[in-house]
């Protein structure tokens, strides 16, 4: 599982039925101005299928929320061809304007977008930028046309646990908690008497992968207590230096609320700054608290789409456009009915809705990671994209995960992959790294 390279394009114009040209968000604070056009012929049809806008002569205006496209009356109003512009006289005019302005509106309807965020500020040292305005902040997935999600309340909890369990470690109930039936075995708690069992899953889990049918073998908790006071709780070393999924309880659990298998779904507890970075990698993030290894930063949201869906924004999309795109692509091979393929597959999309994590950028040596975390064991599809310290991490130091969620590899090995790489002609279209590690791999994407 890991962050797609695809780009999509920020042109945000949604033209409805009504004819009515619809900015999805307040796009024409852009700080990069986009031009808005739409084919004036097709305006008029309230029938004619819904197309991309091409050509608009005429004047917009501000409606009830929407930029409206209007022919004017007014001789005096010369018509312009959108798809000559900027021009001359526009162009000139822009070169003595002031941007000043602009750029402190746009950083106060930053400002003003960030109020609905707890415990997330932004900050610029390097220009007068702000981060795109065509982004909103959400707080969970946003799911798109055609992405169904089975609600919480139907979600199977572990009901041989009692209330008020699990204080100490999780359910405390490692074989029979139905919560853990996928979690991973804990080879060091078999009994003799369970050695039939242990290979008979193991020879499942060649089929069925993550899904492997474990029931009464011994499980391992995902999280213990952390040995820093602040910190409620950490991932296990296994977790953290494992891609299992991790299960934690949920609604409807007997355990309760003071479970210790509760941690990622009580949501973001740390400080984040979004900043701009000063090497060409757009906005960053870095949390203003120390943090420790294996412990919980957030999760990774944004609209959730179809495949179909993603595919229609890719070819919308410029190439060299940054990638917000994530594939839900854990369980595919264990599905026992198959369904689920790179085609079939959910992808969250962070570009115009999300939260700070969607800034987090690329490192070849990263100090966080992102990791699996279910609470409904049956949905394959959606789950949650959960970023954990993968080591202690001072103060105000650059949030970073892997793209492409590598293993680590020797310093020397990764060199002389990278000059090989750089030399082949067919890399060259490839979005270069500048992570700056000592094990970069010279490209974000492979
Ligand atoms: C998920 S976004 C991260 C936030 C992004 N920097 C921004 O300003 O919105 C991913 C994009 O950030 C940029 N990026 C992230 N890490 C990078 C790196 N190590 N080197 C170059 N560009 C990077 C690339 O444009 C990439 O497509």
């Amino acid at each position: 599982m890991s962050l797609r390279s695809s780009a999509i394009d920020t042109t945000t114009a949604l033209k409805n039925t009504s004819g009515v040209l619809t900015l999805r968000d307040s796009g024409y604070l852009s700080r990069e101005p986009s031009v808005i056009s739409i084919d004036s012929s097709s305006a008029a049809s309230e029938a004619a299928p819904i197309q991309t806008p091409t050509v608009y002569n005429g004047i917009l205006q501000r409606k009830e929320g929407s930029i409206v496209a209007k022919k004017s009356r007014d001789p005096a109003v010369q018509l312009t061809d959108a798809r000559t512009l900027p021009n001359q006289a526009m162009l000139s005019d822009a070169a003595r304007a002031s941007v000043t302005a602009a750029e402190y509106a746009i950083q106060a309807a930053f400002q003003a977008k960030l109020q609905s965020v707890k415990n997330v500020e932004w900050e610029n040292h390097v220009d007068n930028t702000a981060p795109s305005l065509n982004f909103t902040f959400v707080s969970d997935f946003v799911l798109g046309e055609g992405v169904y999600r089975p609600e919480a309340d139907a979600h199977v909890g572990c009901e041989t646990c009692r209330p008020n369990m699990g204080q100490n470690i999780g359910c405390e109930y490692p074989r029979l908690c139905a919560c853990l039936e996928y979690a991973a075995v804990d080879e060091n708690r078999l009994q003799p008497g369970d050695q039939a069992r242990y290979v008979q899953y193991q020879k499942d889990q060649e089929d069925d992968g993550y899904l492997a049918d474990s029931h009464g073998l011994p499980k391992r908790f995902p999280y213990q207590r952390s040995k820093d006071p602040q910190v409620p709780s950490t991932l296990m070393k296994f977790y953290l230096e494992s891609r299992y999924p991790i299960y934690e309880c949920n609604l409807n659990c007997n355990c309760g609320p003071i479970c210790k298998s509760r941690v990622v779904q009580k949501g973001r507890r740390v400080p984040l700054v979004i900043f701009k970075t000063a090497n060409e990698r757009g906005w960053g993030v870095y949390c203003k608290e120390q943090l420790v290894k294996g412990e919980f930063i957030d999760t990774y949201i944004g609209e959730v789409l179809t495949n179909e869906a993603t595919g229609r924004r890719e070819m919308l999309s410029a190439e060299d456009r940054a990638s917000y795109l994530y594939s839900l692509d854990k369980f595919i091979g264990d599905d026992p009915d198959n369904d689920l393929t790179n085609e079939t597959c959910y992808v969250v999309d962070g570009q115009y809705m999300g939260g700070p994590t969607r800034f987090i950028n690329h490192s070849c040596e990263p100090n966080c990671r992102q990791y699996t975390v279910s609470y409904n064991k049956h949905d394959l599809r959606i789950y949650d994209l959960a970023f954990f310290a993968v080591e202690d991490i001072p103060p105000r130091t650059e949030l970073t995960f892997d793209y492409m969620d590598k293993d680590e590899e020797e310093e020397e090995i990764v060199r002389k992959k990278r000059e090989k790489d750089a030399a082949d002609p067919k890399n060259h279209d490839k979005r270069p790294c500048n992570c700056g590690a000592r094990k970069c791999r010279g490209y974000l994407w492979e």
